[in-house]
């Protein structure tokens, strides 16, 4: 895996352009410019080709739009497609609130999306497998992971991320496998967000190679939660939430490249 990408990307410090939720902006933008990318947020649909014009990528987060919203993503995501910029998308709750998904299969036909990075609840319901999602969390189901990840790269044309315990990155066809990470991610509420804009990121840095880009922003984000918790047998999210922001800028190539896990297949 190409993980020197983190040092191409700490070097051109990509501007990521965000569409983000009022929820977690703060941890997207704090998170990227930690990490050595360039944020920018924008709420203002009649600067969008400027936006698009001066940015390296785009992530387009849906968890908390409105329909004046959905207008502004849909032209965001259609102008980076003219502009040759990586879109990356995280459809939050889609598998929770039938509206939100009708949305997302929306955008997906009208924006031609690299990266779909969600939960397996949200990549589920994109996929149109039994699964039952709980809110912006992923929920329960029986079906294979890696199977419906590849059902919905297949279905979208893009490179899928489901993300969890183990975080699985396919085109439809390949898949990467990677283990790494801890549960305190989940006791952060905008871990996954934080990780969309990331993957945005590495999409900027290489953008002729979106699915290297993608597995090695979700090994990197899972050795970098590892080094936020360290040796320490107990922590909570409070905590974490400071040193994961911490070993965003801190964790050295050399460190995140000890006792990676992955599996290709
Ligand atoms: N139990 C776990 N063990 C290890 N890593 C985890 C675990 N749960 C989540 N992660 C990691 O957390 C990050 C965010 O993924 P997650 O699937 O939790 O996103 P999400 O559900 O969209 O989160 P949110 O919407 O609350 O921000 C990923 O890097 C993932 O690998
Ligand atoms: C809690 C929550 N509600 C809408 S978006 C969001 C943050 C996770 O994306
Ligand atoms: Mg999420």
């Amino acid at each position: 895996m190409q993980l020197s990408l983190l040092n191409q990307l700490r070097q051109e410090n990509p501007v990521v352009l965000n569409i983000s939720n009022f929820v977690t902006v703060q941890d997207v933008a704090n998170g990227l410019n930690a990490l050595g990318a360039s944020p920018i947020m924008s709420e203002e649909i009649n600067e969008t080709k400027e936006m698009v014009h001066i940015s390296d990528a785009v992530a387009l987060n849906l968890g908390a739009f409105s329909e004046e919203q959905v207008k502004h993503i849909r032209k965001m995501g259609q102008e980076a497609n003219r502009a040759f910029k990586p879109v990356v998308l995280d459809p939050v709750a889609v598998g929770a609130i039938d509206y939100r998904l009708q949305v997302a299969k929306e955008l997906l036909d009208e924006i031609d999306v690299a990266v779909i990075r969600g939960n397996a609840g949200e990549i589920a319901a994109l996929a149109g497998a039994d699964w039952t999602s709980k809110g912006i969390d992923a929920g329960q189901g029986q079906g294979d992971l890696v199977e419906i990840a590849q059902q919905a790269a297949q279905k979208f044309h893009t490179i899928v991320l489901l993300s969890g315990a183990d975080d699985i990155i396919t085109d439809g066809k390949r898949v990467t496998i990677v283990h790494n990470g801890t549960p305190l991610f989940a006791a952060h509420v905008g871990s996954g967000d934080m990780l969309s804009s990331i993957v945005a990121a590495f999409c900027a840095v290489d953008p002729a190679g979106v699915y290297e880009a993608t597995r090695v922003a979700a090994t990197v984000f899972a050795r970098i939660g590892e080094l936020a918790v360290g040796d320490q047998s107990t922590m909570g999210p409070g905590t974490f939430t400071v040193n994961l922001l911490d070993q965003l800028q801190l964790a050295q190539l050399e460190q995140i490249k000890q006792n990676i896990k992955f599996e290709e297949a």
